[in-house]
Parts: C-alpha cells; structure tokens; sequence
C-alpha cells in the first residue's frame, strides 16, 4: 500500500517533467547586445543558481567586436546589476568560467568554419557531446542568413543523437508574406521541432499559468463561456516610450511589435479548447484553432493612435515625432486597439477587445474578464456591478475576483470587493524575467511555450490586412497625450458596445 507520503511523491512527479538538460553548448549570436545581456546572461545565470544547468555546459557569445577578454567581466556586471545574486559572488564566479566569447561578422563563412572548431574543442574538452542551441539574439534581417550559414558549415544537424536546436527572437517577420519567406527560409535547412520561435510573453508566470488556472481547477472552467462572460478585455499599457529605438519602431509599430505576437499569445490561451495533454502538439492544436477562428477584423472595429508630448509619472515627455531618429511626419502607430470575434459556440457573441500601447498613463498588462450579470436582480437597487475576474501579468502579478458582498449594517446595500492572490506575497520576490523558463525548455525540447511556424502566420493572416488598411489613410497624429490612456476612437470602440476599458 502506498504511504501518504510515497502519493505525495508520486503526484508531484506526475505534474513535473524532466528539468535538467542533457549536457550541451549555447551558443548566443549577437551577443554584445542589449538583450543578452540585460536578459539572455541573467537568465542562464538563474538556471544555474537553481542547479538547472547540466554539469557539462557552456555558453559561447558569438558577434563582431573582439570582445574575448571583456565579454566575460560586461556579463558578469549585467548579471549583478540585475539583482538576484543571492548566493554570493562564488556562484557567479563559477558560471562565468562556462561563459566563452568567439568574434565573426555574420556573413563571413571563415568565422562558420572557425566558430565549428571553437565548439568542436569545447566538445572534447567538457564533454557536451555535439548537442547546440544556437539562440539569433540578433536584428531580424540576420535571422535567416545565420540558419543557413550554420547549416551549410555542416552545424545544423548533430551526430548520431545529439540533438541541434535554434531560438529565433521577434519579430518573426512584418506581415505574412515575409513571415512565410522566414518560415520557408529557415524550413530550408532544418526541421520544425529544431525551431523555437520565442516570445517572451509566454514566459511570463501569470500567461503560463493561464492554463493550470482553467484546467487544473474545476470551478472556473464550467463559467468559461458564452453563457456567463460578457466580454474580455486584455492590455498591453506601457507608459515608457520607445526607448531610443527609433529606427527599428519606426518599421514596427504598435501592432506587429506586441498585439501579433504578445497579445495574441495571451488570448491563445485565454480563449483555447482544453488540449488532450498539455505536450507540445496538443497546446499548438488548440491554439492554432483559436487563431483560425477569430474572423477577420473590419477596420470600424480597429483604433490606432500615436502619442504626442505629455505627462508621465509628473514629467515632461517628448512626443513620438520628436523622438530621436523618428521621422517628424512619421505616420507609425504606437497605440493599437481592435475589438475580435471568435467564431466557435464557445465565444458566441463574446467580443475580445485587445489594446497595447506606448506612453500610456502607467504600465499594465493584464486579462480583464468581465461577467455577466445575474439574469434578475431580486435586491432592487438598480444595476448589479459584474463580476470582474483580473489575470494581472504584470506588475504586481496575481489574480483577482471582484464580487458583489452586503455592507455590514441594518441596511441591505451591496458593493463590490475583491479576493486577490499576489504571487510576491505568497512565493516572495522573483527576479525571473522569463527567459529562464524558456531556455530551459528550449533545452529540453519542450516547445509548448513557443509560437510554431502555422501559427505565426495564422496570426499574420489576420493582422496584415489590417496594417494594409491603415497604411491607406493618412491619421491627423499625434491624437493621444504621452500619460493618457490613449486616442478617444479606443474608447469609443467600447462605448458603442455599452462598454469602457477597464485597469485593475
Ligand atoms: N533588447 C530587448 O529587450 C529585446 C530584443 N528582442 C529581439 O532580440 C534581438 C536582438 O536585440 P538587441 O539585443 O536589442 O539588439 P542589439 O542591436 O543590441 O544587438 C545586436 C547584436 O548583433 C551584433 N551584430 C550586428 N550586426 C552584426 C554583424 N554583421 N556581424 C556580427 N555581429 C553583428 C551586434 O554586435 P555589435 O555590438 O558589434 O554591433 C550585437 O551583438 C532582436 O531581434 C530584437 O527584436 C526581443 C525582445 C526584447
Ligand atoms: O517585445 C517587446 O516587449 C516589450 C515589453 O516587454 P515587457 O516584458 O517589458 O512587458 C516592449 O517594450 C518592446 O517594445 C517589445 O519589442
């Protein structure tokens, strides 16, 4: 008979996979820049804290600048500046003798031939067995050119069963047609499940627990319908700018920089069928039919704004126009707004309205899921408050219902208060940004949290003609001040519903 004790154990393996790579070499292009080192280091470094990392392991930065006796001292600065270093400077001391540098200009195919060997060595000398997870920290025009290059250096395939991975940064491409070239690309030379297009959103603790929360819980799921949601509501509000990245905001904009991927990623799992499993392909069918189902968007039910100077946190800030390297007639989005129908009998008349934005009046991101109202109100005072259930990403991350509750007293008066679940107060502070869950499962071969290629298009499908549209009529901008809550066309979207945009 199993003891209480053997059944504990024996369930909490059965909700946790293996967590510990086999042995292998990450190797990081582009890794003088700003996302390795702020994120990509960091991250690793947390795995490793965590004894996450398989004993024979190492990084190795690959970009331009001779960086050999630098790289190591930057990261370690970028680590510490980074806060978590809780286990003292020893820790770190040891990761950083796995962190190697390797100088290449990306298309030059001595530096392939020479970074094989580098890698090869490192092989013989730790024992990592030919297994790569090649990480494209680089601009998105590199994407493709460095698959290829390493596959024709005969690095894209392991030998004999070590495995080759690639972790592709966003933008995976500006609308379908190029997301379909970088999808054909890169199909090119190597398999999809080599293929880890990542998006950081789903490393984010609240947008991976959407599912456990839905599915591992059974008294949410039966209300998770038309027949008891109003509507929901998901927000991308950032209240910084663009942050000095004017050329590469200028092609993006608001639309394909966080509604196609982050957003739509949310919603994925907001508005998904229960997977069979939650393995890779079962998460990837549901999400992809979510996607397929949302018909197409008329641009009535779309809103776009772009921020001039304003207020923010109480200081003067600098519209989009004036921005540096920004062109002062510029015509590009920093808000987009669209109201979304999916088209199954689950959602049924629920519209999704989803809104991300720059310069906004604080930084939120969260799912607003609003209930309806019950079908009488047998207290007579009016209109009952809905229900509202809050999925908050960030920050403060946590979840919250609000609910209608008596006013102690003689009188029967109702007002609504709220049961809130903080992850800080509950599992303290976290200094994971995210990237940690993903390497870590790019490592294992766990692509569940990762956008797969059908999807990407699936959500370029319904965003391209949108940003066509858009591109057709000329905008009267700026039309929204850096510190509001964005342009009055956002809020009118709703109001013609009987609705407002709600933050927790
Ligand atoms: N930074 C962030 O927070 C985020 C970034 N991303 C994505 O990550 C990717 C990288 O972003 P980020 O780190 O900010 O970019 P950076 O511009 O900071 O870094 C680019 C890197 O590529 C190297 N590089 C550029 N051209 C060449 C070349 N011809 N040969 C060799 N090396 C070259 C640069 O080397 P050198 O230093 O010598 O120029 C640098 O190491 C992008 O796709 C971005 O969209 C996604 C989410 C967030
Ligand atoms: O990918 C991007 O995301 C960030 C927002 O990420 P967050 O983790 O800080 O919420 C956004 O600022 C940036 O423009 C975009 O490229």
């Amino acid at each position: 008979m199993a003891t209480q004790e053997n059944s504990v154990s024996q369930a909490e393996a059965s909700q946790t996979k293996q967590n510990t790579p086999d042995p292998c070499i990450v190797v990081i292009f582009g890794a003088s820049g700003d996302l390795t080192k702020r994120k990509l280091l960091p991250a690793l470094y947390h795995l490793e804290q965590q004894n996450l990392l398989p004993e024979k392991f190492a990084v190795v930065g690959v970009a331009r600048r001779d960086l050999s006796k630098t790289f190591a001292p930057d990261m370690k600065d970028g680590i510490v500046k980074g806060g978590g270093v809780d286990q003292g400077e020893a820790k770190l001391g040891k990761f950083m003798e796995r962190v190697h540098y390797f100088a290449t200009e990306f298309d030059n195919d001595e530096g392939y031939e020479g970074l094989k060997k580098y890698l090869a060595d490192l092989d013989g000398k730790l024992g990592t067995g030919g297994r790569r997870l090649f990480y494209l920290a680089v601009a998105p025009e590199f994407f493709a050119d460095i698959t290829q290059r390493i596959a024709k250096h005969g690095m894209a395939k392991g030998e004999g069963d070590a495995w080759v991975r690639f972790i592709i940064e966003k933008p995976f491409g500006t609308d379908l047609a190029s997301a379909k070239k970088l999808n054909d690309d890169i199909h090119a030379v190597l398999e999809e499940d080599q293929i880890f297009r990542i998006d950081h959103y789903l490393g984010k603790e609240v947008v991976q627990n959407i599912p456990i929360f839905r599915f591992a819980n059974s008294i949410f799921e039966p209300l998770w319908n038309s027949n008891y949601i109003d509507h929901i509501q998901i927000t991308g509000a950032e209240s910084i700018g663009i942050e000095g990245r004017g050329p590469f905001y200028e092609g993006a904009g608001a639309l394909r920089d966080v509604l196609q991927n982050h957003v739509m990623e949310v919603l994925s799992f907001v508005a998904m069928e229960p997977p069979t499993s939650f393995e890779s392909a079962a998460v990837r069918i549901e999400k992809l039919k979510v996607w397929k189902a949302i018909r197409p968007v008329p641009i009535e039910d779309t809103a776009r704004g772009q921020y001039g100077p304003g207020k923010v946190d109480g200081q003067d800030v600098i519209g989009y126009r004036q921005e540096d390297r920004v062109n002062p007639e510029s015509q590009q989005v920093t808000y987009a707004a669209m109201k979304l129908s999916i088209d199954n009998l689950r959602w049924a008349g629920v519209p999704f309205y989803i809104r991300a934005g720059k310069r906004l009046a604080s930084r939120v991101t969260e799912v607003v899921v609003v209930f309806k109202q019950p079908l009488r109100n047998i207290f007579g005072q009016g209109e009952l408050e809905p229900n509202v259930l809050t999925l908050r990403i960030q920050p403060d991350d946590g979840i919250s219902v609000q609910f209608g509750n008596k006013v102690p007293g003689p009188t029967t008066t109702i007002d609504q208060v709220a049961m809130t679940f903080n992850y800080a107060q509950k599992f303290g502070k976290s200094y994971a940004s995210g990237y940690e869950r993903l390497l870590l499962d790019a490592m294992l071969g766990d692509g569940t949290l990762f956008a797969e290629g059908a999807g990407v298009e699936a959500t370029w499908t319904l965003m391209t003609p949108i940003l066509e549209a858009w591109e057709g009529q000329i905008k009267d901008f700026p039309n929204y001040a850096a510190g509001s809550w964005g342009p009055k066309e956002a809020d009118e979207l709703l109001q013609r519903d009987g609705r407002e945009w709600r933050v927790s």
